[in-house]
Protein backbone atom coordinates (compact mmCIF):
# COMPACT_ATOMS: atom_id res chain seq x y z
CA UNK A 1 0.00 0.00 0.00
CA UNK A 2 1.27 3.63 -0.37
CA UNK A 3 1.27 6.51 1.40
CA UNK A 4 1.40 8.69 -1.40
CA UNK A 5 -1.58 11.39 -1.07
CA UNK A 6 -2.58 10.89 -4.59
CA UNK A 7 -3.78 7.05 -4.38
CA UNK A 8 -7.11 7.27 -3.80
CA UNK A 9 -9.04 4.70 -3.88
CA UNK A 10 -11.71 4.84 -7.35
CA UNK A 11 -13.75 2.06 -7.62
CA UNK A 12 -17.03 4.80 -6.52
CA UNK A 13 -15.45 7.62 -9.18
CA UNK A 14 -15.05 4.78 -12.32
CA UNK A 15 -18.70 3.68 -11.49
CA UNK A 16 -19.54 7.31 -11.96
CA UNK A 17 -17.40 7.94 -15.33
CA UNK A 18 -13.97 8.61 -13.95
CA UNK A 19 -11.07 8.01 -16.15
CA UNK A 20 -7.87 8.97 -18.16
CA UNK A 21 -9.29 12.37 -19.43
CA UNK A 22 -10.65 13.48 -16.16
CA UNK A 23 -7.73 12.35 -13.98
CA UNK A 24 -5.50 14.50 -16.38
CA UNK A 25 -8.77 17.15 -15.97
CA UNK A 26 -7.68 16.72 -12.22
CA UNK A 27 -4.41 16.81 -12.46
CA UNK A 28 -3.84 20.46 -11.66
CA UNK A 29 -5.97 20.82 -8.14
CA UNK A 30 -4.52 17.56 -6.75
CA UNK A 31 -3.36 17.98 -3.80
CA UNK A 32 -3.05 16.80 0.03
CA UNK A 33 -6.11 17.77 1.21
CA UNK A 34 -8.35 18.04 -2.27
CA UNK A 35 -10.11 15.01 -3.86
CA UNK A 36 -12.30 14.32 -7.06
CA UNK A 37 -15.70 14.12 -7.37
CA UNK A 38 -18.51 14.09 -9.63
CA UNK A 39 -21.86 16.50 -9.04
CA UNK A 40 -24.68 14.39 -9.24
CA UNK A 41 -27.38 16.24 -7.92
CA UNK A 42 -27.28 20.30 -7.63
CA UNK A 43 -28.87 21.90 -4.71
CA UNK A 44 -29.66 25.38 -3.98
CA UNK A 45 -25.68 26.26 -2.60
CA UNK A 46 -25.15 22.72 -2.34
CA UNK A 47 -24.81 19.49 -4.12
CA UNK A 48 -24.46 15.72 -3.80
CA UNK A 49 -21.27 14.74 -5.34
CA UNK A 50 -19.45 11.17 -5.72
CA UNK A 51 -16.52 10.90 -4.04
CA UNK A 52 -14.06 8.39 -3.73
CA UNK A 53 -15.40 7.49 0.17
CA UNK A 54 -18.99 7.52 -1.60
CA UNK A 55 -21.79 10.12 -2.35
CA UNK A 56 -21.50 13.30 0.40
CA UNK A 57 -23.39 16.86 -0.38
CA UNK A 58 -20.79 19.56 -0.17
CA UNK A 59 -21.42 23.31 -0.35
CA UNK A 60 -20.64 25.51 -3.41
CA UNK A 61 -20.90 28.74 -2.05
CA UNK A 62 -17.48 29.33 -2.40
CA UNK A 63 -17.78 29.51 -6.01
CA UNK A 64 -18.33 32.63 -8.16
CA UNK A 65 -21.33 33.10 -10.60
CA UNK A 66 -25.58 32.17 -11.01
CA UNK A 67 -25.17 28.56 -11.47
CA UNK A 68 -21.28 27.37 -10.76
CA UNK A 69 -21.97 24.06 -10.68
CA UNK A 70 -24.30 21.87 -12.73
CA UNK A 71 -24.85 17.73 -12.90
CA UNK A 72 -22.53 15.82 -14.79
CA UNK A 73 -19.71 18.36 -13.63
CA UNK A 74 -16.12 16.97 -12.54
CA UNK A 75 -15.05 19.13 -9.03
CA UNK A 76 -12.50 19.28 -6.95
CA UNK A 77 -13.61 18.97 -3.55
CA UNK A 78 -11.77 20.23 0.35
CA UNK A 79 -12.52 19.80 3.59
CA UNK A 80 -13.54 16.43 5.26
CA UNK A 81 -16.08 17.61 7.98
CA UNK A 82 -17.40 20.53 6.23
CA UNK A 83 -16.79 19.66 2.01
CA UNK A 84 -17.17 22.29 -0.25
CA UNK A 85 -16.38 22.41 -3.70
CA UNK A 86 -13.63 24.53 -4.58
CA UNK A 87 -13.04 24.01 -8.40
CA UNK A 88 -14.84 22.99 -11.42
CA UNK A 89 -12.59 21.12 -13.98
CA UNK A 90 -13.34 21.86 -17.58
CA UNK A 91 -16.11 20.49 -19.17
CA UNK A 92 -16.15 18.27 -22.18
CA UNK A 93 -19.51 18.82 -23.34
CA UNK A 94 -22.52 20.81 -21.92
CA UNK A 95 -25.95 20.51 -23.14
CA UNK A 96 -26.76 24.20 -22.97
CA UNK A 97 -30.57 25.90 -23.72
CA UNK A 98 -31.33 29.44 -23.51
CA UNK A 99 -32.76 30.34 -20.28
CA UNK A 100 -36.40 30.59 -20.75
CA UNK A 101 -37.12 34.09 -18.79
CA UNK A 102 -35.62 35.75 -21.96
CA UNK A 103 -32.63 37.05 -19.88
CA UNK A 104 -29.89 36.82 -22.60
CA UNK A 105 -28.91 34.13 -19.69
CA UNK A 106 -27.60 30.43 -20.39
CA UNK A 107 -28.63 27.28 -18.83
CA UNK A 108 -26.15 24.25 -18.57
CA UNK A 109 -28.61 21.34 -18.57
CA UNK A 110 -25.91 18.53 -18.12
CA UNK A 111 -22.24 18.65 -18.78
CA UNK A 112 -19.33 15.82 -19.42
CA UNK A 113 -22.00 13.76 -21.56
CA UNK A 114 -20.92 11.72 -24.40
CA UNK A 115 -24.77 10.50 -25.64
CA UNK A 116 -28.08 12.63 -25.50
CA UNK A 117 -31.31 10.15 -25.40
CA UNK A 118 -34.03 12.04 -26.85
CA UNK A 119 -37.13 10.92 -25.61
CA UNK A 120 -40.21 11.07 -28.39
CA UNK A 121 -43.09 9.85 -27.45
CA UNK A 122 -44.89 7.32 -29.60
CA UNK A 123 -48.36 7.94 -27.58
CA UNK A 124 -48.52 11.08 -29.43
CA UNK A 125 -48.23 12.44 -33.18
CA UNK A 126 -45.22 13.15 -34.74
CA UNK A 127 -43.76 17.11 -33.77
CA UNK A 128 -40.99 17.42 -36.33
CA UNK A 129 -40.26 20.80 -34.93
CA UNK A 130 -39.94 20.07 -31.39
CA UNK A 131 -37.36 17.05 -32.46
CA UNK A 132 -35.01 19.19 -34.43
CA UNK A 133 -34.68 21.54 -31.88
CA UNK A 134 -34.01 19.01 -29.92
CA UNK A 135 -31.27 17.64 -32.08
CA UNK A 136 -29.80 21.37 -32.00
CA UNK A 137 -29.12 21.18 -28.53
CA UNK A 138 -27.82 17.61 -28.66
CA UNK A 139 -25.76 18.45 -31.39
CA UNK A 140 -24.61 21.71 -29.68
CA UNK A 141 -23.73 20.30 -27.05
CA UNK A 142 -20.38 18.11 -28.35
CA UNK A 143 -21.91 14.84 -27.14
CA UNK A 144 -24.23 12.29 -29.75
CA UNK A 145 -27.92 12.27 -30.25
CA UNK A 146 -29.56 9.63 -29.83
CA UNK A 147 -33.71 9.47 -30.35
CA UNK A 148 -35.42 6.87 -28.24
CA UNK A 149 -38.78 6.37 -28.96
CA UNK A 150 -41.03 5.28 -25.92
CA UNK A 151 -44.29 3.71 -25.27
CA UNK A 152 -44.15 1.77 -28.28
CA UNK A 153 -46.70 -0.83 -26.79
CA UNK A 154 -49.24 2.73 -26.79
CA UNK A 155 -48.77 2.55 -31.01
CA UNK A 156 -50.31 1.12 -33.88
CA UNK A 157 -47.69 1.38 -35.79
CA UNK A 158 -44.57 1.77 -34.14
CA UNK A 159 -42.62 1.15 -36.95
CA UNK A 160 -44.03 3.82 -39.36
CA UNK A 161 -43.38 6.26 -36.64
CA UNK A 162 -39.95 5.57 -36.63
CA UNK A 163 -39.98 5.96 -39.84
CA UNK A 164 -41.53 9.77 -39.70
CA UNK A 165 -38.90 10.24 -36.40
CA UNK A 166 -36.33 9.17 -38.82
CA UNK A 167 -37.23 11.44 -41.62
CA UNK A 168 -36.23 14.66 -39.09
CA UNK A 169 -33.25 12.77 -37.46
CA UNK A 170 -30.86 12.15 -40.42
CA UNK A 171 -27.54 10.47 -39.34
CA UNK A 172 -28.65 9.82 -36.06
CA UNK A 173 -30.03 6.27 -34.63
CA UNK A 174 -33.30 6.08 -33.38
CA UNK A 175 -34.68 2.93 -31.28
CA UNK A 176 -38.21 2.02 -30.99
CA UNK A 177 -38.85 1.42 -26.99
CA UNK A 178 -41.30 0.45 -24.56
CA UNK A 179 -40.26 0.23 -21.01
CA UNK A 180 -43.80 -1.92 -20.49
CA UNK A 181 -42.57 -4.38 -22.97
CA UNK A 182 -38.72 -3.83 -22.14
CA UNK A 183 -38.71 -4.00 -26.20
CA UNK A 184 -35.77 -2.51 -27.71
CA UNK A 185 -33.76 -1.77 -23.97
CA UNK A 186 -31.05 -3.90 -24.78
CA UNK A 187 -31.04 -2.18 -28.48
CA UNK A 188 -30.48 1.28 -26.64
CA UNK A 189 -28.05 0.22 -23.64
CA UNK A 190 -25.89 -0.82 -27.06
CA UNK A 191 -26.41 2.84 -28.52
CA UNK A 192 -25.13 4.25 -25.24
CA UNK A 193 -21.80 5.18 -24.16
CA UNK A 194 -20.27 6.84 -21.53
CA UNK A 195 -22.68 9.36 -19.74
CA UNK A 196 -25.66 9.44 -21.27
CA UNK A 197 -28.44 12.32 -20.68
CA UNK A 198 -32.07 11.78 -21.19
CA UNK A 199 -33.89 14.63 -22.57
CA UNK A 200 -37.73 15.45 -23.55
CA UNK A 201 -40.87 16.76 -22.75
CA UNK A 202 -42.45 15.91 -19.80
CA UNK A 203 -44.48 13.08 -19.77
CA UNK A 204 -42.20 11.70 -22.87
CA UNK A 205 -41.04 8.56 -20.36
CA UNK A 206 -37.70 9.73 -19.56
CA UNK A 207 -37.83 8.43 -15.86
CA UNK A 208 -39.60 5.36 -16.48
CA UNK A 209 -36.98 4.60 -19.35
CA UNK A 210 -34.55 5.64 -16.60
CA UNK A 211 -35.99 3.25 -14.32
CA UNK A 212 -35.94 1.12 -16.97
CA UNK A 213 -32.14 0.97 -18.16
CA UNK A 214 -31.05 1.34 -14.56
CA UNK A 215 -33.23 -1.74 -13.32
CA UNK A 216 -35.08 -0.33 -10.58
CA UNK A 217 -36.78 2.24 -9.53
CA UNK A 218 -34.78 4.78 -8.64
CA UNK A 219 -36.22 8.38 -10.33
CA UNK A 220 -40.10 8.80 -9.40
CA UNK A 221 -42.64 9.12 -12.13
CA UNK A 222 -45.60 10.24 -12.98
CA UNK A 223 -49.05 9.87 -14.62
CA UNK A 224 -49.98 11.43 -17.46
CA UNK A 225 -53.12 13.59 -17.77
CA UNK A 226 -55.42 11.36 -19.64
CA UNK A 227 -57.11 14.61 -21.37
CA UNK A 228 -54.15 16.00 -22.98
CA UNK A 229 -51.76 13.39 -22.53
CA UNK A 230 -49.08 16.14 -20.60
CA UNK A 231 -46.88 15.04 -18.15
CA UNK A 232 -46.99 16.69 -14.86
CA UNK A 233 -43.52 17.98 -14.35
CA UNK A 234 -42.96 14.67 -11.72
CA UNK A 235 -39.18 14.99 -12.20
CA UNK A 236 -37.81 17.54 -10.51
CA UNK A 237 -33.65 17.70 -10.25
CA UNK A 238 -31.20 16.18 -13.06
CA UNK A 239 -29.88 13.56 -11.08
CA UNK A 240 -27.01 11.54 -12.42
CA UNK A 241 -26.97 7.67 -11.70
CA UNK A 242 -24.43 5.22 -12.85
CA UNK A 243 -25.60 2.15 -14.46
CA UNK A 244 -25.41 -1.18 -13.90
CA UNK A 245 -23.66 -2.62 -17.04
CA UNK A 246 -21.17 0.41 -17.13
CA UNK A 247 -21.52 3.86 -17.95
CA UNK A 248 -24.05 6.77 -16.73
CA UNK A 249 -27.44 7.99 -16.64
CA UNK A 250 -28.82 11.67 -16.15
CA UNK A 251 -32.52 12.43 -16.02
CA UNK A 252 -33.72 15.53 -16.51
CA UNK A 253 -37.05 17.03 -15.93
CA UNK A 254 -39.21 17.77 -19.03
CA UNK A 255 -38.16 20.62 -21.21
CA UNK A 256 -41.64 22.76 -21.71
CA UNK A 257 -40.04 25.59 -23.80
CA UNK A 258 -36.84 24.79 -25.39
CA UNK A 259 -35.31 27.75 -26.48
CA UNK A 260 -31.78 27.32 -27.96
CA UNK A 261 -28.82 28.62 -27.65
CA UNK A 262 -26.66 30.21 -30.48
CA UNK A 263 -26.30 26.54 -31.90
CA UNK A 264 -24.97 27.85 -35.39
CA UNK A 265 -22.98 24.95 -36.93
CA UNK A 266 -25.19 22.20 -35.05
CA UNK A 267 -27.46 23.11 -37.63
CA UNK A 268 -25.41 21.79 -40.09
CA UNK A 269 -25.83 18.26 -38.05
CA UNK A 270 -29.58 18.86 -37.82
CA UNK A 271 -30.30 19.24 -41.09
CA UNK A 272 -27.66 17.79 -42.83
CA UNK A 273 -30.22 16.42 -45.89
CA UNK A 274 -30.38 20.57 -46.53
CA UNK A 275 -26.76 21.02 -46.12
CA UNK A 276 -25.96 18.45 -48.11
CA UNK A 277 -27.98 19.39 -50.86
CA UNK A 278 -26.84 23.50 -50.65
CA UNK A 279 -23.20 22.30 -51.74
CA UNK A 280 -24.92 21.82 -55.15
CA UNK A 281 -26.57 24.95 -55.11
CA UNK A 282 -25.41 27.52 -58.21
CA UNK A 283 -24.38 30.28 -55.91
CA UNK A 284 -21.92 29.48 -52.97
CA UNK A 285 -24.08 31.79 -50.50
CA UNK A 286 -27.64 30.71 -52.00
CA UNK A 287 -30.27 31.38 -49.68
CA UNK A 288 -32.30 28.90 -51.35
CA UNK A 289 -35.26 31.31 -52.16
CA UNK A 290 -35.00 32.23 -55.95
CA UNK A 291 -31.75 31.84 -57.43
CA UNK A 292 -31.37 29.90 -60.17
CA UNK A 293 -29.80 26.65 -59.78
CA UNK A 294 -30.75 26.09 -56.59
CA UNK A 295 -30.55 21.95 -55.70
CA UNK A 296 -32.56 23.00 -52.27
CA UNK A 297 -35.00 24.35 -54.40
CA UNK A 298 -35.28 21.60 -56.95
CA UNK A 299 -35.34 19.08 -54.27
CA UNK A 300 -38.37 20.35 -52.69
CA UNK A 301 -40.10 21.12 -56.31
CA UNK A 302 -39.15 17.20 -56.88
CA UNK A 303 -40.99 16.31 -53.99
CA UNK A 304 -37.52 15.14 -52.36
CA UNK A 305 -37.27 17.71 -49.43
CA UNK A 306 -40.63 18.65 -47.56
CA UNK A 307 -41.13 22.47 -48.03
CA UNK A 308 -41.87 22.63 -44.57
CA UNK A 309 -38.59 21.11 -43.65
CA UNK A 310 -36.85 23.68 -45.19
CA UNK A 311 -39.30 26.61 -43.61
CA UNK A 312 -38.29 24.96 -40.11
CA UNK A 313 -35.14 25.21 -40.70
CA UNK A 314 -34.96 28.54 -41.37
CA UNK A 315 -36.62 29.22 -37.84
CA UNK A 316 -33.92 27.63 -36.24
CA UNK A 317 -31.66 29.61 -38.28
CA UNK A 318 -32.67 32.80 -37.42
CA UNK A 319 -33.38 31.99 -33.75
CA UNK A 320 -29.69 30.88 -33.37
CA UNK A 321 -28.42 34.12 -35.15
CA UNK A 322 -30.88 35.94 -32.72
CA UNK A 323 -29.25 34.34 -29.81
CA UNK A 324 -25.67 34.77 -31.41
CA UNK A 325 -25.93 38.23 -31.49
CA UNK A 326 -27.80 38.39 -27.93
CA UNK A 327 -25.00 36.66 -26.80
CA UNK A 328 -22.09 39.39 -28.25
CA UNK A 329 -24.33 42.22 -26.15
CA UNK A 330 -24.24 40.32 -23.15
CA UNK A 331 -20.70 39.61 -23.68
CA UNK A 332 -20.09 43.39 -24.38
CA UNK A 333 -22.09 44.40 -21.90
CA UNK A 334 -20.08 42.10 -19.02
CA UNK A 335 -17.11 43.75 -20.33
CA UNK A 336 -18.38 47.51 -19.82
CA UNK A 337 -19.65 46.67 -16.29
CA UNK A 338 -16.11 44.84 -15.82
CA UNK A 339 -14.24 47.69 -17.35
CA UNK A 340 -16.94 50.65 -14.81
CA UNK A 341 -15.48 48.02 -11.41
CA UNK A 342 -11.75 48.46 -12.27
CA UNK A 343 -12.13 52.00 -12.80
CA UNK A 344 -14.03 52.19 -9.70
CA UNK A 345 -11.54 50.50 -7.79
CA UNK A 346 -8.70 52.05 -8.99
CA UNK A 347 -10.85 55.69 -8.39
CA UNK A 348 -11.06 54.16 -4.76
CA UNK A 349 -7.06 53.14 -4.17
CA UNK A 350 -6.40 56.61 -5.40
CA UNK A 351 -8.31 58.55 -3.17
CA UNK A 352 -6.47 56.03 -0.73
CA UNK A 353 -3.25 56.73 -1.54
CA UNK A 354 -4.12 60.35 -1.70
CA UNK A 355 -5.26 60.48 1.98
CA UNK A 356 -2.01 58.81 2.79
CA UNK A 357 0.32 61.44 1.70
N1 LIG B 1 -47.72 2.18 -21.80
C1 LIG B 1 -46.56 2.73 -21.47
N2 LIG B 1 -46.54 3.78 -20.62
C2 LIG B 1 -45.35 4.34 -20.32
C3 LIG B 1 -44.13 3.86 -20.85
N3 LIG B 1 -43.13 4.62 -20.38
C4 LIG B 1 -43.70 5.54 -19.56
N4 LIG B 1 -45.04 5.39 -19.53
C5 LIG B 1 -45.98 6.18 -18.73
O1 LIG B 1 -45.91 7.56 -19.11
C6 LIG B 1 -46.10 8.40 -17.98
C7 LIG B 1 -45.00 9.43 -17.90
O2 LIG B 1 -43.78 8.78 -17.68
P1 LIG B 1 -42.55 9.47 -16.94
O3 LIG B 1 -41.44 8.50 -17.02
O4 LIG B 1 -42.92 10.00 -15.62
O5 LIG B 1 -42.29 10.70 -17.92
P2 LIG B 1 -41.14 11.81 -17.84
O6 LIG B 1 -40.73 12.08 -19.24
O7 LIG B 1 -40.06 11.39 -16.91
O8 LIG B 1 -41.91 13.05 -17.26
P3 LIG B 1 -41.33 14.29 -16.40
O9 LIG B 1 -40.65 13.71 -15.21
O10 LIG B 1 -42.56 15.08 -16.05
O11 LIG B 1 -40.41 15.04 -17.29
C8 LIG B 1 -46.20 7.45 -16.77
O12 LIG B 1 -47.54 7.28 -16.45
C9 LIG B 1 -45.59 6.18 -17.27
O13 LIG B 1 -46.11 5.05 -16.62
C10 LIG B 1 -44.20 2.72 -21.74
O14 LIG B 1 -43.20 2.24 -22.27
N5 LIG B 1 -45.43 2.24 -22.02
ZN1 LIG C 1 -29.89 27.01 -52.90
Amino acid sequence: MSSSPKEIPLAHLIKHGWGDRVAHAFAPFAGPSTVPGRVVCVYRGQCDVATPTGTIRADTRPLTGADPVCTGDWVAIEGASSPRVVAVLPRSSALVRSAADRTSRHQVLAANIDTVVIAVSAAMPVRSARIERLLAVAWDSGATPVVAVTKADLSDDPAAFAAAVCAVAPGVEVVVTSATTTAGLDSLRAALNGTAVVIGPSGAGKSTLANALLGVDAIATGAVRAADGKGRHTTVHRELHSLPGGGVLIDTPGLRALGIADVGAALESVFSDIDELARRCGFRNCTHRTEPGCAVGEAVDAGQLAADRLQRYRTLQRESDWEASRSSVRKATERKNRDKSISRDQRAMYRFRNRQR
